[in-house]
């Protein structure tokens, strides 16, 4: 059987594709009620795994009918010129969505730049303010590849209530996140991590099984309960016997689809499902500002209804 017409595989392209056109029509709408969204991107430095998924990003926002804007700043930049840039974004009415490229350099602390952004303009949900929100099952903006990464096991059709997940890695980006949406829809959950004293064992005890650490081959067919779902959202650049460079997630992909019922291929999985909710979050950013903007100043409409 080929890899793309295994029903194992559980392929992130067709669910971002559906997310892509209703962004497309909301946009549209927002546009020609003069409220374009426009997503800024800040990147610093030169990261390979950022180039990716910026390059993905303008394209996606394209089809969808988002502006989309890209600022490189220097690894060396300081942390002060980047805040500076950031609370001008957030002062421009055009710029309706911010998102900060992780990793950023060492020098520079990633909490206060996410801190800087507006919350009302923080599309990845990841200002100190915003995340709490999916702590009080508060759902409908939510760090991208957590999001993205639930959403594949939805497509699965498993009863989330109740279901035994298992994350391995607990990045406040991509680990947690998942940890508390799966808790939001009632599935019990267990956080793993380096300091885990047995990941197998833990692993082995998943229906569904997400893994966001970023080391290649790190689940085994061994470590995979039979008929689990594996969500892999690693994304991890390696050379392949050919010399070529290729993208390879944290899951031993060949052994482990003989094992779990479904698994998300890298690529094709999760990375292109992020892209998407990215721009879905970029539309509930731009709607809460609107809503914002009405309750401060009215509209004729409101005021007449009252
Ligand atoms: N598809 C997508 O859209 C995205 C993919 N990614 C990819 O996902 C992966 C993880 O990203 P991110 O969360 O940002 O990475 P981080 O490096 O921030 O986090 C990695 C996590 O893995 C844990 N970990 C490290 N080694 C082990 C181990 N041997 N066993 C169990 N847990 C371990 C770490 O635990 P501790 O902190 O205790 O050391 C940490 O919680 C990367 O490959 C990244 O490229 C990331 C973002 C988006
Ligand atoms: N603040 C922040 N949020 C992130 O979510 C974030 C980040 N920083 N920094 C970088 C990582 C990495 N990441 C990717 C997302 C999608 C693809 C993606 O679209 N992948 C395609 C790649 C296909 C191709 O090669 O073009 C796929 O997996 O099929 C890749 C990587 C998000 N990240």
């Amino acid at each position: 059987m080929t890899r793309t017409d295994d029903s194992r595989y559980l392929k992130g392209g067709p669910v971002a594709q559906r997310i892509i056109a209703s962004v497309r029509e909301d946009a549209a709408i927002a546009t020609a009620e003069g409220f374009p969204p426009k997503l800024v991107s800040i990147t610093v430095g030169d990261i390979a795994a950022v180039d990716v998924y910026v390059r993905n990003q303008r394209a996606k926002a394209a089809l969808a009918g988002i502006g989309f804007e890209e600022r490189r700043f220097a690894a060396d930049t300081t942390a002060g010129e980047l805040e500076a840039a950031i609370h001008g974004l957030n002062a421009d009415p055009r710029v309706t969505g911010i998102i900060i490229q992780r990793p950023v350099p060492a020098h520079i602390p990633i909490k206060t730049l996410q801190a800087a952004v507006h919350p009302l303009k923080d599309v990845e949900g990841m200002h100190p303010a915003s995340i709490g929100n999916i702590v009080y099952n508060q759902l409908d903006l939510a760090p991208c590849t957590a999001a993205a990464s639930v959403e594949l096991l939805k497509e699965t059709g498993l009863e989330l209530k109740g279901l035994e997940v298992v994350v391995v890695g607990h990045s406040e980006i991509v680990g947690k996140p998942i940890a508390f949406l799966l808790m939001s829809e009632g599935a019990t959950v267990t956080v793993c991590h380096h300091m885990t004293r047995s990941l197998a064992a833990h692993a082995r005890r998943a229906d569904a099984l997400f893994v966001a650490v970023g080391k290649p081959r790190l689940i085994k067919a061994d470590m995979v309960k039979p008929g689990a779902a594996v969500i892999d959202i690693g994304i991890n650049s390696e050379i392949g016997p050919d010399g070529e460079t290729r993208i390879v997630g944290d899951v031993d992909t060949d052994s482990v689809k003989e094992v779990a019922s479904w698994i998300t291929p890298v690529p094709g999985g999760v990375g292109p499902l992020t892209v998407a909710i990215l721009l879905r979050n970029t539309m509930v950013a731009l709607n809460r500002q609107r809503a914002l903007y009405r309750a401060t100043y009215g509209v004729p409409d409101q005021i007449a209804a009252e």
